[in-house]
């Protein structure tokens, strides 16, 4: 893929990530259950008749019983699919369904993207502005100008529901907070650049117009489209929003255009600007190429031919993204949570401050991973924050809210705004934010990750998406015809990759003598030793952890996970003080729940149940919860009675003695731990919520129940992650997916799972 980027796919894999399982990226879950016919009544016919007869008297209660105030829909036409050009509304629809579950993931915003197959705009109009009871928003996208301007003009003016242009007003709050920066950094005042616009677009058009508002000269904004500079008195390609910014100049061309430029603002197509334009610039130029999905010059083009510009893309995979994704999430969350009629200039300004300013503030240490591991600072390759900060969601749409209360929009004023900030933060499970913060702090700091079973179609793909990723070395453990699979897998260079084959690697004597060592006194003879070195992958794939020859390893699709852990125990011990154990991650989209232990000990004593709490505890911490254990148990507080509660409740005590600073609570069965109406029943119970570290009684029920609950539950699970052991070692299900794979493998090598 592009130069200097830190993210590698091929065109396959993108398809692949489309086809896989369910086609495209979204789905509609219900949100109450549909379980029995009382269900079903209550929820359509005869139960749903009351509200309807309630909103038919009072509008307003829509929002109290439908999912109107939390829906916006991502309407597109198709006409500039990204800087694609206009490829049609059916083809749109990738973008439309992204833009949709990042709405989801960012902001907890329900989306649907709808494809509108006509480019009259008439009709187009028409068919919007009758869509208003469905939804609390409406979101347009990539609707090419000038139609996009009369187009939202007319929807705005019609629509009692916010309606934002986001390639117009979303481009142009991200853009500005930017720039804002960027002058900040260069000792520039705003009031005082030479601003080249390429593109005379729906994006560039609201670029220019908010920088104007902000405080650039109007004659100091050269604008070019296609056609070159739109100077006053040009009469070809023009309309009358782009005459709007025509200039008195002699200029006629970009490149005439950019001599002298302090900033150039690019929203027209992949690779419109030169190194030799951008040569002829003033002292520490401002760059944001922000053309989706090739930049108008690439960073590493930019930086050789100036390397005191400030550079920034529309793109994930460079420094500095300006890209409307750090605005739309977040601006259409502060204007629902206060039922805004509108998307006004004052919400927008708020937003381009918040966003600015964010940038200026420290990074904190928890947010780090989210920028690679090292928490950057406000600088040339730090200018806006980057969409995985946690921060946006509390910050954004505070300031959204904010500015349409203080300008007469807010239908439903939200009072007190410090508990609104909390409320958005309670908002994103926190699971979701540390596994992305994981995935990007692997990538920080790239380690060896041994794939022990490469002769695995589905490993080769993990190993494949792992170093793609970016996330680490894969070091795989497989026969010689690992590079031909890995070509069939559509991998150009498989040399690449880095093979050990136990029969031939020149590190079989070392591995031999180190295990030979090791089990001598444990019955088993040298030729044992190299055989095992030879055959078995996962013995030879942990002697490449014991010889420091590889920083984590991963395994287990191809044998039960006691056997593989047999093998892997045979070479790497345990963590001084720990016995290793298994914990399952339950992710739903507004809890988690840690499991453990799910895979080691079958009968664990009141010691081991106590240490498998501290520990379980701590990861849940280490991934933002704070831990509230519930020892589990068929009997609760005593009811019923029975033989096999004593270690339980000496757990109880033992953590009573050790004085732990989390809370913890037992025994009691599962239904307890979890639905806080059933905890009433028991005041004096120290747990202040429903449990989220369940501790299981042993190894047959807590097998049992993650199992089954992979099987069938609605949650998706993480693990089971392996902790305890003296190097990071991860035992995959036999199951697993490649994405399942991988995730371990960033669990494992960042860390997380010790
Ligand atoms: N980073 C971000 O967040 C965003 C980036 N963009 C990017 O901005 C670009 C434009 O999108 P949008 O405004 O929605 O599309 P539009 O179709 O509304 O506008 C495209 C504009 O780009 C101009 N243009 C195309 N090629 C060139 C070129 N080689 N040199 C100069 N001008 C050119 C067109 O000129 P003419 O008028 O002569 O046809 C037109 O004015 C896309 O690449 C898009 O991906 C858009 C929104 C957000
Ligand atoms: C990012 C975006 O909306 C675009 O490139 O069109
Ligand atoms: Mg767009």
């Amino acid at each position: 893929m592009s130069e200097g980027s830190n993210v590698q796919f091929s065109e396959r894999e993108a398809l692949l990530f489309h086809s896989h399982g369910r086609p495209g990226k979204i789905e509609i879950v219900a949100s109450k259950p549909m379980a029995t016919q009382r269900d079903l009544s209550l929820a359509y016919s005869p139960g749903v008749a009351v509200p309807v007869r309630a909103i038919a008297e009072d509008p307003a209660t829509a929002y109290d019983y439908t999912a109107k105030g939390n829906l916006v829909a991502v309407i597109s036409n198709g006409t500039a699919i990204l800087g694609l050009g206009n490829l049609g509304a059916l083809a749109s629809k990738p973008v439309m369904e992204g833009k949709a579950v990042l709405f989801k993931r960012f902001a907890d915003v329900d989306s649907i993207d709808l494809e509108v197959a006509t480019e009259d705009v008439d009709k187009f109009i028409s068919a919007v502005e009758l869509l208003e009871p469905s939804f609390g928003g409406i979101n347009l996208e990539d609707i090419a100008a000038p139609a996009c301007f009369i187009i939202e003009q007319t929807l705005r003016e019609r629509m009692n529901i916010p309606v934002m242009h986001d390639d117009q007003h979303g481009t142009a709050i991200i853009a500005a907070a930017g720039l804002i920066n960027a002058c900040h950094l260069t000792g520039r005042d705003i009031r005082d650049v030479d601003v080249v616009v390429n593109g005379a677009g729906a994006a560039a058009i609201a670029c220019a117009a908010l920088i104007k508002s902000m405080g650039v000269p109007h004659d100091r904004v050269l604008m070019c489209d296609r056609k070159g500079v739109i100077y006053q008195g040009r009469e070809e390609g023009m309309d009358q929003w782009k005459s709007a910014h025509a200039v008195k100049t002699d200029r006629r061309t970009l490149t005439e255009a950019m001599v002298g430029a302090d900033v150039f603002l690019g929203l027209s197509a992949g690779g419109a600007l030169s190194a030799d334009m951008v040569k002829t610039m003033a002292d520490k130029p401002i760059i944001f190429a922000m053309a989706n999905p090739d930049p108008e010059i690439t960073p590493p083009e930019a930086r050789s031919a100036r390397p005191d510009a400030i550079i920034a893309t529309g793109r994930s995979d460079y420094p500095n993204q300006v890209n409307n994704v750090l605005g739309f999430p977040f601006i259409f969350r502060g204007a629902l949570d206060v039922r805004a009629t509108t998307i006004n200039e004052e919400m927008k300004i708020a937003a381009a401050q918040a966003l600015a300013e964010l940038a200026r503030e420290q990074v904190p240490e928890e947010v780090a991973a989210a920028y690679g591991g090292a928490a950057p600072r406000f600088g040339n390759d730090y200018i806006i924050p980057a969409p995985f900060d946690p921060r946006l969601m509390e910050i954004v749409p505070v300031a959204v809210a904010k500015a349409a209360m203080d300008s007469g929009v807010a239908r439903k004023p939200i009072l007190d705004l410090g508990a609104y900030r909390q409320e958005l933060k309670a908002r994103l499970n926190p699971t979701t934010s540390v596994l992305t913060l994981a995935y990007e702090g692997a990538k920080a700091h790239p380690k060896r990750v041994v794939f022990a079973e490469a002769e695995e179609e589905v490993v080769l793909r993990a190993a494949i998406q792992f170093r793609d990723g970016g996330y680490g070395i894969p070091v795989l453990v497989g026969r010689d015809d690992v590079p031909e699979r890995l070509r069939a897998l559509g991998v150009d260079k498989p040399e690449e990759f880095e093979l050990h084959n136990s029969r031939i690697s020149p590190l079989v004597p070392k591995m031999v003598d180190y295990l030979y060592q090791r089990l001598q006194r444990r019955g088993y003879l040298r030729r044992d030793v190299e055989l095992m070195v030879n055959q078995d992958r996962n013995i030879f794939g942990s002697l490449l952890l014991a010889l420091g020859e590889a920083d984590a390893m991963i395994t287990g699709v191809t044998r039960t996970y006691s056997q593989t852990m047999r093998q892997v125990r045979r070479v790497l011990d345990p963590a001084e003080g720990r016995k290793p154990f298994g914990i399952h991650v339950l992710v739903g989209q507004s809890h988690t729940v840690f499991m453990a232990d799910t895979t080691i000990t079958e009968r664990p004593t009141a010691e081991e149940l106590a240490d498998i709490a501290e520990h379980t505890a701590a990861v849940a911490r280490s991934m933002g919860h704070e831990p509230r254990v519930a020892f589990l148990s068929y009997s609760t507080f005593g009811n019923p009675s029975g033989n096999w509660l004593d270690p339980i409740r000496g757990a109880v005590a033992l953590l009573d003695e050790r004085g732990v600073s989390f809370e913890y609570e037992g025994e009691m069965a599962p239904d307890v731990a979890l639905n806080p109406k059933l905890q009433k029943n028991y005041p004096f119970m120290r747990l202040s919520g429903p449990a989220n570290v369940l501790v299981m009684p042993g190894l047959q029920s807590a097998n049992l129940s993650a199992k089954l609950l992979r099987e069938l539950g609605g949650d998706s699970v993480i693990g089971p992650m392996l902790v305890g052991m003296e190097k990071p070692v991860q035992i995959a299900t036999m199951g697993s997916t490649a994405s399942e794979l991988v995730t371990l493998a960033v669990l494992a090598a960042g860390g997380i799972a010790r």
